[in-house]
């Protein structure tokens, strides 16, 4: 039997502590979703697509993920991506990102597949970077599925500083081709998802070389793989890296080049090219070639504050029927979400989760407008979104793990144990800190950016600086935490402008004092990289506060309210010690902020499931599938963890057989020797 309460699914059949949490919420989880996913149109297709995909067995996995060995993983992964591909014109609107993400990840879960970048990143820089006749070429085919492609740039050698990539597309002016050449084992391509056995085609990013000149990095559509046998072209080596800490569903692979040849209108030429008599085009920007790194970094907050949410569902769940200890009832042992350190382990992540995905809405939506500019010839806002998503992809990815890291402690030793999901999903998020851009060389990047913007600012060019970091010329006016949010930014604004303003001048010092600007920059790194991650902290602040102010269901913006001052006291209280230094905060703000990062907590544990509930992440995506496999994970929305858990522990492998060969060759020897 099911019985609504407050469009809150409540089943007889749950854990009756879930559904005790489900009771006290104060609002609407449908209601919330509308909010997190943008509108109840995009949230109801969300829930239709999980109901769609729970109908379909193919769909499900076929064994638990983690009891599979890599080549089964790739194999598990693959039939299920094929599989979905024939449903998908049917289940989701196939010109829709948001619903191909949402599937793919239902399906495939974090494992990763053959085909994800074959979306997310070969699709997109032939879009963006090729012309209408290569779209009419290659796209196509592409998107139908004809050809699987990848994105290949990052060398052994090489993956930050992409000016030094040593892969060469030289021209020949003689055939009028490009001849691709990897001239050391550091040159070869290392890294690329789905290059190593699945792809046929990759789009390669190489140093372009006319007359002996070098062009730096270009995009260059390449077929490295015959499409009838599969078998690698000659002139080229690919295979695959090996297991990673994660993604191991994924091929990422390996690429060399012999000397060869693709025509000349291989090179994606919609805004550089290279004429037959190899005049070189020039892009309207210097670093139009980088400009899908931008897209896949403006959507990362959303990306990455969803897997922290999943996450979280799992760990809030879990602390909601786990129960141990005591505190004032020594009847019945407590919740152990009822413990303040439990509350302040897993509720600001929570707030985060919803800070990163209402910043990811406003960054997506910022790329678009740079992509229709773009499109019209216009360049002037790639810088300012170059910097701002370099800072995000950096901040978000880092908090993320942290997030995750503590939901999974949260769990205690059951979330040590794979049924949790926690650690897959930590593996995958983590290496957001890595792949588009290294965190601490993106940082690095936006510090450009408010270096340059401090320097306008001393100036007195106020005028010149873009709104991002027009607060970097605000006056200092003390202010009183007690009249709200405003006045939480006013205190970051102080903090992040004196933290650039200080790097901003050390650097500039140790330029006077006679120290190159690279060796002043690189001695002044770390102070630099504070400024970005705290500027960056400031925009999400922002973004928060600008999402609440804009809804209208009191039920809704009352809970969100709560959390975006947790959010506010928790992010100031880590950064206190700046502000404390030069006397900007009292001590008694700080005492301030803690009773109200105290208070923030109590006021949400009430809702603490509801808020997780409302992300409306389906037990087949938290690896809890109910077709075929009752009995997985901490996360499971009807909270029965106990009996399933054991379950698990009952179907692995090892447990097949009572006596192991590592028994009967090694130990039992081992033992009859020690009794002779
Ligand atoms: C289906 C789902 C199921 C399960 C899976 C779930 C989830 C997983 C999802 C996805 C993850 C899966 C796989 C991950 C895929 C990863 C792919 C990759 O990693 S691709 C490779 C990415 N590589 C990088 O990001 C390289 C980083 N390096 C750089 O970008 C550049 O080298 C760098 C910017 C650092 C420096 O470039 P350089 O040319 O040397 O420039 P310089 O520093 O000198 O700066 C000069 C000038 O240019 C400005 N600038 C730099 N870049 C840009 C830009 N993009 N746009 C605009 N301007 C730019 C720079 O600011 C500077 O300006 P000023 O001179 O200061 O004015
Ligand atoms: C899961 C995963 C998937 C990936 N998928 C792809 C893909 O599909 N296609 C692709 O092309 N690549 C891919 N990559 C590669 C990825 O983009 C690179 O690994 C990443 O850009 C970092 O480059 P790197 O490995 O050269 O790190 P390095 O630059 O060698 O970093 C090592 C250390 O050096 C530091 N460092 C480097 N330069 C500087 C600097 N200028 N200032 C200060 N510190 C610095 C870094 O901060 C870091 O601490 C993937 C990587 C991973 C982990």
């Amino acid at each position: 039997m099911t019985m609504v309460f407050l469009n809150k699914e409540i089943r007889d059949g749950d854990n009756p502590d879930l559904t005790e949490e489900r009771k006290t919420a104060t609002f609407d989880t449908n209601k919330m979703a509308e909010v997190i996913y943008g509108s109840e149109k995009l949230a109801r297709r969300r829930r239709e697509i999980s109901q769609a995909v729970s109908l379909i067995p193919e769909l499900a996995d076929s064994k638990p993920l983690p009891f599979l060995s890599r080549n089964e993983k790739i194999l598990e992964s693959t039939r299920k991506v094929t599989a979905l591909n024939e449903h998908l014109p049917r289940l989701i609107n196939m010109n829709d990102e948001d619903e191909a993400w949402h599937i793919h990840s239902e399906v495939i879960g974090f494992e990763g597949n053959p085909l994800a970048l074959h979306h997310s990143l070969f699709i997109p820089p032939l879009v963006i970077q090729g012309s209408d006749e290569q779209h009419e070429k290659w796209l196509g085919r592409a998107k139908r599925r004809e050809i699987i492609g990848c994105y290949a740039q990052t060398e052994l050698g090489h993956g930050s500083n992409i000016r030094k990539l040593e892969t060469t597309a030289t021209y020949s002016l003689s055939t009028q081709e490009f001849i691709l050449h990897t001239p050391t084992i550091n040159a070869l391509k290392w890294w690329p998802g789905a290059l190593g056995k699945s792809s046929n085609h990759a789009v390669v990013v190489a140093s372009l070389i006319i007359k002996e000149q070098n062009y730096g990095p270009h995009l260059f559509m390449v077929q490295i793989r015959d499409e009838q046998s599969h078998e690698p072209l000659p002139g080229i080596a690919v295979g695959d890296i090996g297991p990673k800490m994660a993604f191991n569903g994924a091929d990422n692979g390996f690429l060399g080049f012999n000397n060869f040849r693709i025509p000349r209108g291989n090179l994606l030429n919609r805004h550089c090219n290279v004429e037959v008599d190899g005049t070189y085009v020039r892009p309207p920007h210097d670093k139009m070639n980088y400009a899908g790194m931008i897209r896949v970094r403006s959507r990362m907050a959303a990306e990455q504050g969803t897997f922290m949410a999943q996450a979280l569902t799992i760990a809030v769940r879990y602390s909601a029927v786990r129960r141990q200890g005591f505190l004032e009832n020594k009847s019945q042992e407590v919740k152990v979400l009822d413990y303040q350190t439990q509350q302040h382990r897993l509720f600001p992540a929570i707030a985060r989760s919803y800070a990163f995905i209402f910043c990811g809405f406003e960054t997506i939506q910022k790329y678009e407008t740079l992509q229709n500019e773009m499109n019209s010839g216009n360049v002037s806002l790639m810088a300012d979104l170059h910097a701002l998503t370099s800072g995000i992809k950096s901040v978000v990815t880092y908090q993320t793990g942290e997030g995750i890291e503590q939901a999974r402690m949260a769990c205690g030793g059951h979330g040590y144990s794979m049924a949790s999901y926690i650690s897959e999903i930590y593996g995958c998020a983590i290496g957001g800190c890595t792949y588009e851009g290294e965190n601490m060389v993106m940082l690095l990047q936006l510090a450009r950016y408010l270096v340059k913007s401090v320097e306008l600012a001393m100036r007195g060019k106020p005028g010149d600086l873009g709104p991002m970091v027009a607060y970097l010329a605000y006056p200092d006016i003390k202010v009183d935490l007690v009249t709200g949010p405003e006045a939480y930014v006013k205190m970051f604004q102080h903090i992040s402008k004196r933290q650039s303003i200080k790097a901003t001048e050390k650097f500039h010092r140790k330029m006077e004092s006679g120290v190159s600007r690279d060796e002043a920059w690189n001695q002044c790194a770390v102070e630099l990289t504070r400024a970005s991650r705290l500027h960056t902290r400031l925009y999400i602040i922002e973004t928060f506060i600008r999402r609440v102010d804009s809804i209208e269901d009191l039920s809704i913006k009352m809970v969100l309210t709560d959390l975006m001052n947790l959010h506010l006291n928790y992010e100031l209280l880590d950064v206190a010690s700046y502000a404390l230094e030069d006397g900007f905060m009292s001590s008694t703000q700080m005492g301030f902020i803690k009773n109200q990062l105290y208070s923030s907590l109590e006021k949400i544990r009430p809702n603490a499931v509801s808020l997780v509930d409302s992300f409306q992440f389906s037990d087949l995506q938290l690896r809890s599938n109910l077709l075929n496999f009752l009995f997985q994970v901490l996360g499971r929305r009807d909270g029965h963890v106990y009996q399933n858990l054991f379950e698990w522990a009952k179907s692995s492998p090892l447990n097949q057989t009572e006596v192991l060969p590592s028994v009967t060759q090694y130990l039992k020897p081992m033992m009859e020797k020690a009794k002779l």
